[in-house]
């Protein structure tokens, strides 16, 4: 579905590369984490994925990304975005419109969808991101994490087969940054939608995600399974990456010959972990 091979970018202006010799295979119905620390090139990534790089941000582009068999140096950004939906994390810059309403289906009448669907892809979009009762509010009455969901809403009208999300969660309470990867299971498992998330929240990523990936200084310095990668712990925390305590205490245990199992990603499993260290 998305396929990487040898990716190295630098913006235009910039010292040092932003993604360096990137490779990545991405099958369709992959739920992907990114992660890593500031600056290590999770959002140029997203943006390579999307065609925003080299289209939008230029520079020098070396290796490909293929998408749905699309070459995204080759195919329009207008028309990527049909297979391709992107949700940015500068909100402000995505939106676009006076009304909830109409930034929805700007996008669709954008594309040519035909007046009923249309009216039905917005009922649809804004039931599934819980803002049925926003559709008439202005924009800048709304409080940022309204205003994340408005741009989830926008892109999910499209119905792209690909999402690709920069901290979607950034300004959300927990229960409403729950619900977002709510939606993104749902979507996921329902659709067979494609959902590469970038998020900061290790735990509430590792719950919904089936693979992660954690960038650094452009590269990707481990790709696989959650459980798999966060057991790096000691390295990830290394990168400057906020590993969850219950994790690092896992491999802490696991190093002293304490524990053996499996490494704890909630509340339920940590209880376990604790139970058989303990004897009980
Ligand atoms: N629009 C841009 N123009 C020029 N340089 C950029 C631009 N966006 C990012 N960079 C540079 O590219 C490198 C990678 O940045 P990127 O934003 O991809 O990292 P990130 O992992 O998403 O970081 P953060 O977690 O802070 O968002 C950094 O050195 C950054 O300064």
């Amino acid at each position: 579905m998305i396929r990487i091979r040898d990716l190295s970018f630098k913006y235009q202006g910039d010292e040092g590369f932003a993604l360096q010799n990137v490779d990545m295979d991405i099958a369709k119905g992959d739920f992907v984490g990114v992660i890593g620390a500031s600056g290590a090139g999770k959002s140029t990534l997203i943006y390579a994925i999307g065609g925003v790089v080299p289209h939008h941000y230029t520079g020098d582009f070396y290796g490909s990304v293929c998408v749905k068999g699309q070459d995204t140096v080759e195919t329009r950004p207008d028309e990527l975005a049909l297979t391709v939906g992107s949700v940015f994390q500068d909100i402000e810059s995505q939106l676009t419109a006076m009304t909830v309403e109409d930034e929805v289906i700007f996008g669709l009448e954008n594309y040519g969808t035909p007046r009923e669907l249309v009216a039905q892809r917005l009922v649809q979009a804004l039931e599934m991101t819980g803002i049925e009762n926003l559709r008439h509010r202005a924009l800048d009455t709304l409080s940022g994490g309204q205003k994340q969901k408005v741009a989830i809403a926008a892109i999910l009208a499209l119905q792209p087969e690909i999402l690709v999300l920069d901290e979607p969660t950034g300004e959300l309470d927990p229960r409403s940054s729950r619900q977002i990867f709510e939606l993104l299971r749902k979507l996921n498992r329902d659709y067979g939608t494609t959902i590469v998330v970038v998020e900061q929240k290790i735990m509430l990523l590792s719950e919904f995600a089936g693979r992660l990936v954690v960038m650094e200084k452009g590269g990707v310095a481990y790709d696989g399974g959650v459980r798999e990668v966060l057991g790096h712990s000691e390295a990830l925390r290394r990168m400057g990456i906020n590993v969850p305590r219950v994790v690092s205490l896992a491999e802490e245990l696991r190093d002293r010959g304490l524990y053996d199992g499996p490494t704890p990603l909630n509340l339920d499993e940590a209880e376990q972990m604790a139970r058989r260290v303990m004897g009980a």
